[in-house]
Order: structure tokens, then sequence, then C-alpha cells
């Protein structure tokens, strides 16, 4: 198994902008943490559900055979559903935009299903300064390509940051995939 598996290019720069547009036409929230605390030290970002946004389909349909085919070739997860909405998030300099160390696996009913996590890189890489996913599958910390349509998949129990944003805006997505309990 590869600890972060990175797939440049799955998304086009196009596809990219299409999203980001759509997502502006949609009021945002602040971002919750798993199990609804909301602690700014830990995570400052707005999120919007993508299953609220309309024209979608096609970002779920290709999120979804990316996560398959990441699955057989590297992970070999026992995988059942798509439980959850794709989010976006979007990290401001203004805000203090970051989210700190966590593992996506929590305590509810859904977060704790989590097994694979994919990250869709949607902003240009110039387009802002900070905001690196920082991925730590062991003792190494690993830096996630900042280009634009990469997608990064990984178990979802690693350990990943977002450095804070200092200047610009950036977007994210991030979709997880959920099966039964490891043993
Ligand atoms: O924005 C990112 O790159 C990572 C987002 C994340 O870690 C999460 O939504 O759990
Ligand atoms: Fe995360």
């Amino acid at each position: 198994m590869i600890a972060v598996h990175s797939m440049p290019s799955a998304f086009s720069a196009g596809e990219c902008e299409r999203i980001i547009a759509a997502i502006a036409q949609t009021p945002t929230k602040e971002a919750l943490l798993v199990g609804q605390r909301q602690d700014h030290n830990l995570r400052n970002a707005e999120l919007v559900w993508i299953d609220n946004v309309d024209g979608m389909g096609w970002v779920m349909e290709r999120l979804i055979a990316l996560v398959r085919a990441s699955n057989v070739e590297h992970f070999d997860f026992d995988l059942r559903e798509f439980a959850e909405s794709p989010q976006v998030a979007i990290y401001k300099d203004t805000d203090g935009g970051h989210f700190a160390w966590h593992s996506d696996i929590g305590d509810g009913p859904v977060a704790r299903k989590r097994k694979l996590t994919l990250v869709l890189q949607l902003s240009k890489p110039g387009s802002y300064d900070g905001g690196d996913l920082e991925i730590m599958p062991g003792a190494q910390v690993l830096a996630a390509s900042r280009a634009q349509g990469c997608v990064s998949i990984f178990p979802s129990f690693t350990l990943h940051h977002v450095t804070p944003v200092k200047r610009g805006t950036r977007h994210s997505m991030t979709v997880w995939a959920h099966g039964p309990a490891f043993r």
C-alpha cells in the first residue's frame, strides 16, 4: 500500500474553474469540525456541500471513478459507499484560513466509517501563498502537489493539515469513501 496516491490532471484547469464559479453562487457555511465543534484554532474555512449545488453530477461521477481506480490499484480497502456530500473548502488569507493536524476519522456514525480521503486542488497554485496540504503517513511529512486539478488520495486515518493561507484564497474539494471498520 502506498501512503498517498497522487493523480495529476484528474480534472482540467477549465473544469476546476467551472466548479469554483458554480460554488460562488452558493451560500457558504463556516467550517464545522467532525462532531460539530467550532474551533478557529483548529480550522478556519468556509464550506459548500456540492450536493447543494446544481449541475455538479458530473463532478461526483468523476470522483467516484477516481476513488475506485485508486482503490483497485493501491489500497484494496473494503469500500461500500460515499455516505457524505463532497465539500468545497474556501481558505482565505483575510480569515487566517487553515486546518490544523487531524485525521478524518471521527466519532459520529458516518465519520467513523471514513476509509479513503480524496482532496482535489481547485485553485491555481500562483493565486495564493501558503495553504499547503501536508500529509504525515509516518515520520516524514509529504507535501501534496499544488497543481490545479491534481487529486491526492490517502487513508482517512492519516494525519494531515493545511498551512495558513498568507495571500489570496485557496479552494479545495474533499470527498470520503466509507466502509466497514478496519480489521
Ligand atoms: O483542504 C484540504 O486540502 C484538506 C481538507 C481536509 O483535510 C478535510 O476536509 O478534512
Ligand atoms: Fe482532513
